[in-house]
């Protein structure tokens, strides 16, 4: 009798084993069935379906009982797919709507990888997927969500000679990404391939959304025609952003795809929608329409397939900066070599020409050093200050001063050293900066000192 139970007892410890084990071969499976990054190449055309299976009724129960929904708009979004180029702040909110909300096939383009600077705002990485493709991490995230949804990640940077192959397979796209080159690539493509384009941006405080190229409205050059002087183009990595505000924007973006993909149609055709997070205020306002002129979507268009954006925006399809080379090798030096003249006690000014909320953050080493932002530059009551320093030395019975410049990356120092030497007009005065500014004390002198 002991024998038998204990036999039993053996036996539902292995059906419980079992079951655990088929538990973890079915996640196997499901993460299995997910994509890997793909390129442009052709896809199978999404499979239609007319009726909802049982699972899909419960799960989009709360939804399908919306009767400006209803099983109808159900069919349909399953019936769609929606394209999101970027998979950072807008994406990332834009992308897990989506997914939950039951789009048919969601392709997610990013050329990047996961950073720790991301993750204020880009929710659907994850501290340990820092380094991963963002576009494969945004799939596995939502894939964990709703697995019945097919994801296409594309790990690669969406240009003028893949744009059209990709963006034709999808009907709608969303511009997720940040800077301007891109925006009038996914602009034209949509155009020239026939599909709307749902647009959001996201920057410091403030959020815009507007849908282009949808029913006979504007495109994005019938409003902007000439891309903006690059200089006067602000990135989140320079500007800043609250995460909430990409998040705000990234689920309206999410909201229009749904409600044109579903058929209840979109409010923001030829309208802008402007929020304001530190007012808490949302803005509407109409655009003009369509312009006749519009050398993509007018009457005449002279744009009929995709140009180099890069080249006619004078600026980068993406935001990363690259370092300039403004001066002379004798006008620079290195980090090492500003340690050096910290530890030999040398005299000279250091002025930091960051914003005064940057040197919150993190400062070299000197107490003496003088902070004025690189637009600060031409302000008198700035230079004075910088002047009397200059006179205190030269009083100490030092002929020649030396200016140290340094900033963030080693860019705007250099644009500093020059217009300091104009404002200054002082030969007896060598100003030099700082090669790589403070990314490169970190990296080469202290790396116990901050990065952002
Ligand atoms: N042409 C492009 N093709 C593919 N992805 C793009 C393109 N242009 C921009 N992106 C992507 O769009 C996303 C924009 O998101 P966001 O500005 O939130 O992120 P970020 O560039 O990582 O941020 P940060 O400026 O803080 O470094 C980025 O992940 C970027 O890689
Ligand atoms: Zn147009």
């Amino acid at each position: 009798m002991d024998e038998l139970q204990l036999l039993k007892d053996e036996l539902s410890k292995r059906d419980a084993e079992i079951a655990k084990l088929k538990m973890a071969l079915q996640e196997k499976e499901k993460q299995l069935s997910l994509r890997t990054d793909v390129t442009e190449e052709a896809l199978k055309p999404l499979k239609q379906v007319n009726k909802l299976s049982n699972e899909s009724i419960s799960r989009y129960s709360r939804q399908l009982i919306l009767p400006e929904l209803g099983v109808t708009g159900q069919v349909k979004l399953t019936n769609s797919s929606v394209l999101i180029v970027g998979a950072g702040g807008l994406g990332c909110p834009s992308a897990v709507y989506l997914a939950a909300a039951g789009i048919g096939r969601l392709g997610i383009v990013d050329y990047d990888e996961v950073e720790l600077s991301n993750l204020h705002r880009q929710i659907l990485h994850t501290e340990d997927r820092v380094g991963m493709s963002k576009s494969q991490s945004v799939a596995t995230t939502c894939h964990r969500l709703n697995s019945g949804v097919e994801y296409v990640p594309y790990h690669l940077a969406l240009d003028s000679c893949n744009a059209l192959p990709i963006i034709s397979q999808y009907d709608i796209v969303l511009d997720a990404t940040d800077n301007v080159a891109t925006r009038y690539l996914l602009n034209d493509a949509c155009v020239i391939a026939g599909k709307t384009l749902v647009s959001g941006s996201a920057l410091r405080f403030e959020g815009q959304l507007t849908v282009y190229n949808y029913e006979n409205g504007p495109c994005y050059r019938c409003l902007y025609p000439k891309p903006p002087p690059p200089q006067t183009v602000t990135n989140c990595s320079d500007g800043g952003v609250v995460g909430v505000v990409p998040g705000i924007i990234g689920c309206m973006q999410a909201l229009e795809a749904i409600k044109i993909a579903s058929g209840i149609k979109s409010s923001f055709g030829q309208r802008m929608l402007l929020f304001d997070a530190i007012d808490g205020t949302f803005r509407c306002v109409k655009l003009r329409g369509r312009q006749p002129s519009c050398p993509v979507c007018g009457d005449a268009p002279t744009i009929t397939q995709l140009i180099d954006y890069e080249q006619f925006c004078g600026a980068k399809a993406s935001d990363k900066d690259k370092a300039m080379n403004i001066l002379e090798k004798e006008q620079r030096m290195s980090a090492k070599e500003y340690k050096t003249i910290l530890e030999e006690k040398k005299p000279h000014i250091l002025v930091d020409v960051r914003q005064p909320v940057e040197l919150e953050i993190c400062q070299l080493p000197n107490t003496k050093t003088i902070n004025i932002p690189v637009s600060s530059l031409q302000k008198e009551e700035k230079i004075s200050e910088l002047r009397d320093r200059i006179n205190q030395l030269k009083s100490n019975g030092d002929d020649k001063v030396p200016i140290v410049v340094v900033c963030r990356r080693g860019n705007d120092s250099q644009s500093a050293v020059n217009t300091l030497k104009q404002q200054l007009l002082d030969n007896n005065i060598e100003i030099k900066d700082i090669k790589g500014g403070l990314h490169s004390w970190s990296k080469n002198v202290d790396h116990n000192f901050p990065q952002y």
